[in-house]
């Protein structure tokens, strides 16, 4: 089994409703995101996956999040933005994309040097 991880962050405001505390009101975040991915198959060059495609995907769907106030995106309509639930749609979101011969095994959300959140992607039923 190999595994990959890329790194990329984005900024973004958010706030949490009905947070006993100061997050309730509106702040912000320079989020750093790692995206793990495994598999066991390399390509003829070698790789498991490029890592320009992983990084190139990770971005696009960063670029939905950065600088905008995660409150007002359909992403989390229905879900607080939490580093939890913003794990795991930058996950999900990985996971309906094609990325060689990995899938994505773990994404971690950076929330400030010292607090993260993971998401760990269930594998499809068999
Ligand atoms: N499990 C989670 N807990 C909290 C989240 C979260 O996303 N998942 N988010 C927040 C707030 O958004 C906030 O940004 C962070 O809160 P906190 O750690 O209290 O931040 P402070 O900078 O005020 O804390 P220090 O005491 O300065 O470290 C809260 N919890
Ligand atoms: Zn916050």
């Amino acid at each position: 089994m190999y595994e990959l991880v890329v790194e990329r962050h984005f900024s973004a405001a958010h706030f949490l409703p009905n947070y006993p505390g100061p997050c309730s009101r509106l702040h912000g975040h320079n989020f750093i995101v790692r995206v793990y991915v495994r598999g066991a198959q390399l390509d003829a060059m070698g790789m498991l996956v490029d890592f320009g495609v992983l990084k190139k995907a990770l971005l696009a769907l960063l670029e939905e999040l950065d600088h905008y106030n995660l409150n007002d995106l359909p992403a989390f309509a229905a879900d607080n933005p939490t580093t939890e639930n913003v794990a795991r749609w930058i996950a999900d979101e990985l996971g309906k994309q094609a990325l060689g011969g990995a899938t994505v095994h773990k994404v971690e959300v950076w929330e400030t040097p010292g607090q993260a959140a993971a998401y760990y992607p269930l594998p499809p039923a068999a």
